[in-house]
């Protein structure tokens, strides 16, 4: 079995007296696309401003190989919600932008990230400004500036929350396989039961807030997952669906 890289053990989190997150363990391996499910307002996002940094937990501990993560750089890359592109800046110029707070040379980043724009379908808009683009170009924008800095985990935070269901479907069939082709480590935070099961590996299901994990379920299905209707991913979507609906009869971790 492959390392794992990311650890949460027991990590809580409150906001004066509103209880967040609870109790929150969870692993990621190395080359893993893994998924937290939960309902609005879980403390989803909480979990990542803990692992970006923004935020510090209450306890628990967090390890990235093995080591303490307040002990270490971040090792993250974090796409959020909105595409976050800068309305004023060419596409080029909002692709370079992780990497020029990094403190690299605009020339050198330009360079970095021009041949990766004919695989994330942008290829002739790098002079464009985001305005001009799709929603699903503008979320292949971010994700190259994301993914351009090298780290070692991508933290995607509803990346395609935005978008038309038809968009959507495509983004995830293309994050499927640019997943697998670069052998990323992913986490993703999501709503969506549908896109969970297409493309992870594993699945945490939260509580409610307070929030603690309560199932861990694994995908078995083959990859690639061209096939969302099939009837094992339909299962586990329902089964899904219903410990989200009744997570009262569930308390399988
Ligand atoms: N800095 C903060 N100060 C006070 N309360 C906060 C803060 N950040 C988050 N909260 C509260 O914590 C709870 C969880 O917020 P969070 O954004 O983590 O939820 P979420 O599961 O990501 O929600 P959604 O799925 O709707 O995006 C919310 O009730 C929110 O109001």
């Amino acid at each position: 079995m492959r390392g794992v890289r990311l650890q949460l053990s027991q990590v809580r989190r409150s906001f004066g007296k509103l209880d967040v997150l609870a109790d929150i363990s969870l692993s990621v391996r190395a080359g893993e696309f893994v998924s937290i499910l939960g309902p609005s307002g879980a403390g989803k996002s909480t979990i990542f401003k803990l692992l970006t940094g923004g935020l510090q937990a209450d306890g628990g501990d967090i390890r990235f190989d093995g080591k303490p993560l307040a002990d270490q750089t971040r090792p993250f890359a974090f796409m959020p919600q909105r595409d976050a592109l800068m309305p004023w800046r060419r596409i080029v110029d909002n692709t370079t932008l992780g990497l020029e707070v990094q403190g690299m040379a605009r020339e050198a980043a330009r360079k970095r990230v021009a041949p990766l724009f004919a695989e994330f379908g942008l290829d002739g808009f790098e002079q464009h400004y985001p305005a001009q683009l799709s929603g699903g170009m503008r979320q292949r924008a971010a994700l190259l500036r994301t993914v351009v800095q090298n780290r070692a985990m991508l933290l995607l935070d509803e990346p395609f929350g935005a978008l038309d269901a038809l968009t959507r479907s495509g983004m995830q069939r293309w994050l499927e396989g640019m997943w697998e082709h670069h052998s990323w480590t992913a986490l993703l935070i999501t709503h969506d039961v549908r896109e969970a099961v297409f493309l992870s590996d594993r699945i945490y299901v939260l509580t409610e807030r307070p929030a603690r994990v309560l199932r861990e379920i694994i995908v078995p299905l083959p990859r690639p997952r061209r096939d969302l209707a099939s009837p094992q991913a339909s299962a586990i979507e329902a089964d899904i669906l219903e410990t989200l609906l009744n997570p009262q009869l569930d308390q399988r971790t």
